[in-house]
């Protein structure tokens, strides 16, 4: 197989959305390490509509998450001047972020390493981006899940707005997959990653949230090796309220008038249930039929039905229909129906969840072309095909030819015949290659990878002693591989 140019390489837009940090602020930054600044601040101080999402069920006995909720107790308060920042992890296109201590460690508490998103409001206002820095902090605010960022605290400083989040040692899955053999990731992780990665869509899609920017390099591994999506800058939200559907109403056309709007801005026609209950077919499913090549195209065609027999009731709880006009995302990840503009919902998910699906086991995107242009093209008109790889067993030619058909479907450039566009997640969870998936105890799965013990040991001796100088440069490298951009 050809070895494939990384994005750095090919890619070399020069309007790519990294940001760096601007002089002032850079000095600012730096007052802020030492204490000079004291803000006024509220644990994650939500909206007293969302303040319930402050209990986080799933972070209850985290230390990092304790240590801030004393701190909140003792100090009446969480602000900058709490946080020593250690380095600068990295930049995006609303902010910079750094990795941070606790200044004064909690006594009984281990000391925890956070990471900070810092925002700078006015500059985002100048550019017409501060509602995105808003949705963000909206839906972090309301995460609870173990593939997902927790918000531990927020709050504002001078004009900067700062973000306290757990902290991922583990970087990117756009820099695990370069260390890979053949810059590729074996079969057996690609799945791991693919399944974490689904219950931390359907999470989110269940919660009314279109995620719409999955790629490598948003997916962080956590300390121990499980995965974090992350950047929510582009995500879409809608208002819903959940349902409960009767069972003997079998599609859902036929209960349309009881959607609720969507009051986003940016979506445009109302969202379809988030909570219904009919019936599923129990029909033995066809199985797949084999295919001896696992080089052949994959029309896709065929894809899904929407209309099989339902017979036993069951929960959907996703925004399959939600739309949004808006045309974001990364080029090679872009949907058809995002790139056409005919509106997009839930299912953009299930599409780059096939791209990403790809490019983990491939290498590279499955319609990137030799210009942006090109690939917006090649997504709307070029049928899928998969390179020519060598496998070394008939078990993992048989786990190809699963996945092949699996990405073949999440690649149905229709939306309505797409996989997961009837019934949410639950049909991609169902399919042949996630066979044996147990969904429920993932977590205690042992990851393909566990980060190096480099900042893992959090005692206070392994506090990284950084210069100035260290403590502003980048810790990792910011190059938006995927050159992404947006136009609301
Ligand atoms: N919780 C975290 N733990 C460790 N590193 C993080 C964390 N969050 C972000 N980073 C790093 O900081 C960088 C900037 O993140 P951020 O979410 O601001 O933007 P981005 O994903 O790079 O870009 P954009 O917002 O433009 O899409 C990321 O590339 C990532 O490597």
């Amino acid at each position: 197989m050809a070895t494939l140019a990384s994005r750095d390489e090919s890619d070399n837009d020069s309007s790519s959305s990294s940001v760096t940090i601007p002089d002032s602020s850079r000095s600012w930054m730096s007052n802020l390490s030492f204490g000079s600044l004291r803000s006024s601040v509220s644990i994650t101080s939500l909206p007293e509509s969302t303040l319930s999402s402050t209990y986080k069920p799933h972070k209850a006995n985290q230390a990092a998450w304790e240590t801030i909720k004393r701190l909140q107790i003792a100090s009446g308060r969480v602000g900058l001047d709490h946080f020593l920042l250690l380095r600068r992890l990295g930049s995006g296109d609303l902010g910079n972020v750094y990795l941070c201590q606790i200044r004064n460690p909690v006594v009984g508490l281990p000391q925890c390493f956070y990471a900070m998103k810092v925002v700078d409001k006015e500059a985002l206002a100048i550019r017409n981006k501060l509602q995105r820095a808003q949705m963000e902090k909206e839906i972090l605010g309301l995460l609870d899940h173990p593939f997902l960022p927790t918000l531990y605290a927020e709050f504002e400083a001078s004009h900067y707005s700062c973000l306290v989040m757990e902290y991922c040692p583990g970087g990117d899955l756009y820099a695990a997959r370069q260390r890979q053999t053949g810059r590729r990731f074996p079969i057996s992780s690609a799945k791991f990653y693919a399944a974490e990665t689904l219950l931390a869509l359907e999470y989110l899609h269940m919660m009314g949230i279109v995620y719409r920017d999955l790629k490598p390099e948003n997916v962080l591994v956590r300390e121990d090796g499980h995965i974090m999506l992350s950047d929510f800058d582009l995500s879409l939200k809608c208002d819903v309220v959940p349902k409960l559907l009767r069972p003997n109403k079998p599609k859902l056309e036929a209960i349309d008038h009881e959607y609720e709007a969507c009051f986003t801005p940016s979506c445009a026609t109302p969202i379809r249930p988030v909570l219904s209950c009919f019936s599923a077919s129990n029909k033995k499913k066809k199985k797949a039929s084999r295919v001896t090549t696992i080089t052949e195209g994959v029309d896709g065609g065929g894809g899904h039905r929407q209309d099989q027999e339902l017979d036993n009731p069951e929960l959907v709880a996703e925004p399959i229909n939600a739309r949004s006009k808006s045309f974001v995302g990364t080029h090679e990840y872009l949907a058809p129906e995002v790139i056409s503009g005919q509106g997009h919902g839930s299912a953009v998910d299930w599409w780059t969840l096939g791209v990403f699906l790809y490019e983990m086991l491939y290498g590279r995107t499955p319609f990137k072309g030799e210009n942006n242009e090109r690939t917006l093209i090649n997504i709307l008109k070029q049928p899928l095909t998969f390179p020519r790889i060598v496998v070394s067993s008939s078990k993992e030619l048989e786990e190809m030819v699963k996945v092949q058909d699996l990405i073949g479907k999440l690649l149905v450039k229709n939306p309505k015949k797409r996989i997961g566009s009837f019934k949410g997640s639950v049909e991609i969870k169902r399919h042949e290659f996630f066979k044996g998936v147990n969904w429920a105890l993932i977590r205690s799965v042992i990851p393909p990878e566990v980060p190096r013990e480099a900042f893992k040991n959090t005692s206070r001796a392994h506090i990284p002693k950084l210069s100035k100088k260290e403590r502003e440069a980048p810790y990792q490298i910011s190059h938006h591989q995927h050159h992404q951009f947006d136009c609301f």
